[in-house]
């Protein structure tokens, strides 16, 4: 797969197949239609592209609104170059690209950049200035610059029933088993491992502490999760606090893992946790020792998972 910074990056003598969208989270019903891109390129000879857009179209028109994502700009581009597909345009979002009419929109963009011939799209694909132009104009344009429309339709994607927002609400609520079922793998975290306070090895418990590297990336609730990574090309298992740490009068939001059967120095790795389970929500417990007992509970019923999970 190449991969483009703009649209106007974009060289290629080969006419195309394009599907357009923000693909946050890549979830089984984009998979559908990227599967579909990458076969009707195929059989049409065609190249088959995919336009996307950084920063999100709300990062940029709604700046008030602190919209998270389900993925890292980076973990979207792995994602998609997993289809699969011979080219990611991924095109910078800006007010001045979200004030072309949909006229120059479709000539400069996808006719005389991307070069389409095909464009796959759902049917309440909306575009150009004030999102005013829809599937009907599009084809439209189509009879204008010599493109086919091809529509997937609302059946389609109400079959499927995932949306990106469904997705992050599951997070948002703690139901991993939701998201991870509409996303087709598990919802991951990348950092760091920083320095905290040194209290976890105080009681037994050492925990590695995670640095985000984007602040737009949407964290799940608060709470205690079971979580699965690969440390040094091995796989490990480990049980994962996302929260304020009360019970040691902590303020700042961590996130914050202890591997099971492990001790070793993490300090300075980017280490990247998957989510499997959510166990319970955070709690302020009256002392760290009730903190430790309840960590132990934590700790038995993940291995009883995981021994169940075989
Ligand atoms: C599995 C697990 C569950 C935890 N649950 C809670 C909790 O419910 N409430 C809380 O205040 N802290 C909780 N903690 C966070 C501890 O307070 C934290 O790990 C400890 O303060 C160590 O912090 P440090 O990494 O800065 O040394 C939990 C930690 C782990 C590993
Ligand atoms: N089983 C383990 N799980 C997580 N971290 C571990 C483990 N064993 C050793 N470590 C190391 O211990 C560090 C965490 O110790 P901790 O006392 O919690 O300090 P900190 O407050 O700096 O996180 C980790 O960053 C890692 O380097």
């Amino acid at each position: 797969m190449k991969k483009y910074p703009s649209a106007s990056a974009y060289k290629n003598s080969r006419q195309s197949v394009v599907t357009i969208g923000t693909f946050d989270g890549v979830h089984i019903g984009h998979k559908a239609i990227l599967k579909r891109l990458v076969e009707t390129a195929k059989k049409e000879n065609l190249d088959s592209v995919v336009l996307t857009f950084f920063p999100h179209p709300r990062m940029v028109l709604q700046q008030n609104v602190d919209i998270k994502l389900i993925n890292t700009i980076e973990e979207r581009t792995e994602l998609l170059e997993n289809t699969g597909l011979d080219h990611l345009v991924i095109h910078p979002f800006t007010h001045a690209f979200s004030r072309l009419t949909a006229l120059e929109y479709v000539r400069d963009i996808l006719v005389n950049s991307l070069k389409a011939k095909k464009i796959i799209i759902g049917y309440d694909h909306r575009f150009g200035r004030n999102r005013n132009a829809d599937i009907e104009d599009l084809k439209e344009f189509g009879k204008t610059y010599n493109f086919e429309v091809e529509e997937i339709s609302a059946k389609e994607i109400d079959d499927v029933a995932v949306s990106s927002t469904k997705i992050r609400k599951a997070l948002n609520e703690g139901d991993i088993e939701t998201a991870n079922s509409y996303l087709g793998y598990d919802f991951m975290i990348s950092g760091e491992v920083v320095k905290g306070k040194a209290i976890g090895r105080t009681i037994n418990y050492p925990t590695a502490n995670l640095k985000l590297k984007e602040k737009y990336k949407l964290v799940p609730k608060n709470g205690v999760y079971i979580v699965e990574s690969t440390i040094e090309g091995e796989k490990k298992f480990g049980i994962t606090s996302i929260g304020t740490n009360p019970t040691v009068g902590g303020t700042e939001k961590t996130i914050e893992t202890h591997f099971l059967n492990f001790n070793k120095d993490l300090y300075g790795k980017e280490i990247t946790i998957a989510f499997l389970k959510y166990i319970r929500d955070e709690e302020t417990f009256d002392s760290v020792e009730i903190l430790k007992r309840e960590i132990e509970k934590d700790e038995t019923f993940a291995k009883q998972f995981l021994e169940g999970r075989g």
